[in-house]
Parts: structure tokens; C-alpha cells; sequence
């Protein structure tokens, strides 16, 4: 892959160099790796003896081209952990192909990444959600992979994972009750929640029957992201933790006037930054490192 091309699938070479140009520059070798969502690239802030690349600096890697996602690439440490941050990731309707999406996954994993920390902004669907509650991912919906745009689709590499991938634990449990201590201990408790996220493809918000239509599925919430990179780090053995920053709320009544859009998204993800860094460090911090990555 090059960057602005089109690709629809990465050789085991693409992501070997890209791992080995970053193994190179530098001497960070990360076990942690969190994914910032819309608005939410703060959360790399707390991290100390940071080191940054641009995507566009980085072979093969894709670049952002949303707002609220600024491109970078962020090593540095929390609590002596060794740790990577993208700060915004990459979308189906950005024009990227589910392998340019995931692409960052296969390389974290290269560079020995055990555990990976998914973050996004999301409408809430759940009608007990308010504005500004943080979801504890329990479980998601690859609503575009029912339909065939899967990262995995194509000739299956044995080097990453196996064809057929179990999914039933692809959110830590473990993870997702440490999560719940450490809300209750930082007192945040009374807006964090657990639901399962469901992706859509975007750009377009949901109209008020496509929004019944996920309620009925099981859909707590909704966005445009994360299950992919989730499937594919799945796939290749890693252990997944994901929270979801509930910005809006979606409609389900004709006779609502509020109207969702992106700024309003990254206004609450601004509002909320602080208290979502405050539990992903106090996680990071806190979380077993005796985490062997599982080969299969
Ligand atoms: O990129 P994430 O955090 O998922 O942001 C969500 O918010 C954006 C829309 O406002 C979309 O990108 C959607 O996926
Ligand atoms: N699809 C979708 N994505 C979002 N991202 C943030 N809010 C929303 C929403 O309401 N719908």
C-alpha cells in the first residue's frame, strides 16, 4: 500500500516494513496500544517521554483526513508501561479500503503490542443513555460485515490468525470489571455504562427508522469505527478493552428537533477528554502485564 492509493489488501511485507522503519526510529517497544477516537487525542497527553510521527511521515501508513482526528502517532509511557496512541483513526467513508483501516492493528502486533484500547465517539441508542455517558464496550455489531466489507474477507495470512475466528469474547472481561472498579473509584461511576456498540458505515447520521431498526438489533450505540480494527486484533490474538463516548443522542421519534452533527460530537468528546484519559491511564497503569499473546 502507498499512501492515497487504493488498496484492497496488504501483503505480510507491507506491514513488516512499516513495523521495522518504526522499530528503527524508535526505542519504544510498546505493549499497549490505545486508538483515540473523534475528539478524544488527549488521551495520549498524560503519557511521559513522548515520541511523535505524523502519519504522512510513516511508509505505508494511511492519513487522517477527518476533523478531530490529528494524524499522529504517539509513543510514550504511563505508569512504566510502554505505550503507543493513535491520535484519530482511519473510516470506511473516508474512502479506505477495511485493510488500509486496520492496517495500524497488524503492525502493532508485530511490534509485540499485546493488549489494544479502542475509544470513539457514538450516538446512543439505549433510551437510559444521556449525553456525555462513557459505554464500557461489552460487545458490537459489524453491521458493514454482514454485508461483505470485512477485514478479514480475502486470502487468510496464518502468520496473523486463523479463517474462522472466534468473536464471542472479543471485549476483556477482565478489563471491562477493572474498568468498573476504577469508574467507581474515581467517582465517575454514575455515568459510565456497559452496552454493545454497533457500526454503521457512514457519513450520513441514522435516519429515525434506521435508528428503530438498530434499537431492535440490540444496539446500544452507534458510530462509524472500531469494529474493524477489534476483528482484526482479534484475529490476531490480541486482548481488547474499547470505550465509547456517548456525544449524542440518537433519534427515535419523529417528533424530536434536535438535529446530530460533528461539531457538536467533538464538543462533548472535549468536555468528556479529561475524565476517559483519567480511567484509560489508571487502566493502563493497573492491568496485568503477564498477558501472553494468544498464538493460536
Ligand atoms: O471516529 P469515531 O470516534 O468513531 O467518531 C464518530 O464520530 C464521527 C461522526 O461525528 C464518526 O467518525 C463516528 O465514527
Ligand atoms: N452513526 C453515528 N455515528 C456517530 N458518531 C457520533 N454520534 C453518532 C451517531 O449518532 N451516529
Amino acid at each position: 500500500v502507498h499512501n492515497n492509493k487504493k488498496c484492497y489488501c496488504c501483503s505480510f511485507e507491507d506491514y513488516k516494513l512499516t513495523t521495522e522503519w518504526l522499530l528503527n526510529q524508535t526505542s519504544h517497544r510498546p505493549k499497549i496500544a490505545v486508538i483515540c477516537g473523534s475528539g478524544l487525542g488527549l488521551l495520549a497527553a498524560a503519557a511521559t517521554d513522548k515520541q511523535t510521527f505524523h502519519y504522512q511521515d510513516i511508509p505505508n501508513f494511511p492519513v487522517s483526513t477527518v476533523a478531530g482526528h490529528e494524524g499522529c502517532l504517539v509513543f510514550g509511557t504511563i505508569g512504566g508501561k510502554s505505550c503507543v496512541f493513535m491520535q484519530g483513526h482511519f473510516h470506511l467513508y473516508e474512502g479506505y479500503s477495511l485493510c488500509q483501516v486496520t492496517f495500524p492493528v497488524r503492525v502493532f502486533r508485530m511490534m509485540g503490542v499485546d493488549t489494544l484500547v479502542v475509544t470513539n465517539a457514538s450516538g446512543g441508542i439505549c433510551p437510559d443513555f444521556k449525553v456525555g455517558d462513557i459505554m464500557i464496550i461489552k460487545d458490537h455489531i459489524n453491521l458493514p460485515g454482514f454485508a461483505g466489507q470485512h477485514p478479514l474477507c480475502g486470502p487468510n495470512d496464518e502468520r496473523f490468525g486463523i479463517r474462522f475466528p472466534c468473536m464471542s469474547d472479543a471485549y476483556c472481561k477482565e478489563l471491562r470489571r477493572l474498568a468498573l472498579d476504577i469508574s467507581v473509584e474515581l467517582g465517575c461511576e454514575g455515568f459510565v455504562r456497559e452496552g454493545v456498540y454497533c457500526m454503521v458505515s457512514g457519513p450520513n447520521f441514522e435516519t429515525i427508522a434506521e435508528a428503530r431498526m438498530l434499537m431492535v438489533l440490540g444496539s446500544d450505540s452507534v458510530g462509524m469505527s472500531t469494529v474493524p480494527e477489534v476483528t482484526v486484533a482479534k484475529h490476531c490474538g490480541l486482548r481488547v478493552f474499547g470505550l465509547s463516548l456517548i456525544t449524542n443522542k440518537v433519534s427515535l421519534d419523529y417528533s424530536r428537533e434536535e438535529k446530530v452533527n460533528h461539531e457538536e460530537v467533538l464538543q462533548i468528546s472535549k468536555m468528556r477528554a479529561e475524565v476517559l484519559q483519567k480511567v484509560v491511564t489508571t487502566l493502563i497503569c493497573r492491568c496485568s502485564q503477564d498477558q501472553s499473546i494468544n498464538t493460536h
